[in-house]
C-alpha cells in the first residue's frame, strides 16, 4: 500500500552522523527526496521500525511477515530543509529476495537491521552486505541498526560486536528499539541529514563525492547505543 505523507519533524541540530554523499549533491535536486530501504532477516523488526517512525506506534502481537515490498512516505525537516523520505519496507524472507533485489539500485540509503536477541540475524549481516555490494549503488549510504534493544534480558549480540562490525565496514551504527522508540527517529534523521548537508555556516565543508568525513556519534543517541563512526561507501568484501 501507499502511505500518506506526514511531516514537520524537526531534529536537534547536529544529531546525525555525517554520511558519505552521492554525486551530484541532492540539494540541487530539491524538493529533496530520499529513497531509504529497510533490509535484514525476517523478524528483525523492519516493519515495526517503520511504523514507529511513521505513526509513533508499536505493532505488538502476532508477527505478520511482509510479502514482497511495501513503502511509506514521511516528510521531515532538517535544518529548515524539507526532505521527503520514501521508505521501502522489504520482506526479509529468502523467497522474496529476487523481488527486493530489483529495488536496491533505486535506494540512496539503506538501514540494515539485525535483532540483538538473534545471533543468526547478526551473523547474516555480512551476507546482506555482500548482496548490497552486488545490487545497490556504489555510493549508497548504509547504517547498521541492532534492533530490539529493549529486550536486554535475551541479548545475544553485544553492543561492542555490533559497533565493531560497523567499523569494519565503515558504516554508522546504532542500537534501536521499535518498541520504545529508542534511536528510531535519530536513525532516519541521520540519513535525511545526509541529503541536506550541514547547516550554512556550520564550518564544515561538503565531502567530495565518494569520500568519507569523520562521523561523530550522533548527539542524543542513548548511551548504550554504541554509535560507531565512519560512513563510507561499502568496501569490497
Ligand atoms: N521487543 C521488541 N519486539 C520487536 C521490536 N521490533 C519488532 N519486534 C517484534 O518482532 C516481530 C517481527 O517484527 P516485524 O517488524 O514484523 O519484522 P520484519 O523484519 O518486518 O519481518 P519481515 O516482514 O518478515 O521481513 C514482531 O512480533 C514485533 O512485535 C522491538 O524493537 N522490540
Amino acid at each position: 500500500h501507499t502511505g500518506t505523507e506526514s511531516g514537520g519533524t524537526l531534529p536537534d541540530k547536529g544529531t546525525g552522523c555525517i554520511l558519505a554523499r552521492p554525486s551530484p549533491p541532492l540539494r540541487t535536486r530539491c524538493p529533496c527526496r530520499l529513497q531509504v530501504m529497510l533490509l535484514g532477516d525476517s523478524g528483525v523488526g523492519k516493519t515495526c521500525l517503520l511504523t514507529r517512525f511513521k505513526d509513533g506506534a508499536f505493532l505488538s502481537g502476532t508477527f505478520i511477515a511482509t510479502v514482497g515490498i511495501d513503502f511509506r512516505n514521511k516528510v521531515v525537516a532538517v535544518d529548515g530543509v524539507k526532505v521527503k523520505l520514501q521508505i521501502w519496507d522489504t520482506a526479509g524472507q529468502e523467497r522474496f529476495r529476487s523481488v527486493t533485489h530489483a529495488y536496491y539500485r533505486d535506494a540512496q540509503a539503506l538501514l540494515l537491521l539485525y535483532d540483538i536477541t538473534s545471533k543468526l540475524s547478526f551473523d547474516n549481516i555480512r551476507a546482506w552486505l555482500t548482496e548490497i555490494h552486488e545490487y545497490a549503488q556504489k555510493d549508497v549510504v548504509i547504517m547498521l541498526l541492532g534492533n530490539k534493544a529493549d529486550v536486554s534480558g535475551e541479548r545475544a549480540v553485544r553492543t561492542e560486536d555490533g559497533a565493531s562490525l560497523a567499523r569494519e565496514y565503515g558504516v554508522p551504527f546504532l542500537e534501536t528499539s521499535a518498541k520504545t522508540g529508542m534511536n528510531v527517529e535519530l536513525a532516519f534523521l541521520a540519513v535525511a541529514r545526509w541529503v541536506t548537508g550541514p547547516p550554512a555556516g556550520a564550518g564544515g565543508t561538503r565531502a567530495p563525492p565518494g569520500l568519507t568525513r569523520s562521523c561523530r556519534p550522533p548527539q542524543g543517541a542513548q548511551a548504550a547505543s554504541g554509535a560507531a563512526g565512519g560512513a563510507a561507501p561499502l568496501p569490497h568484501p
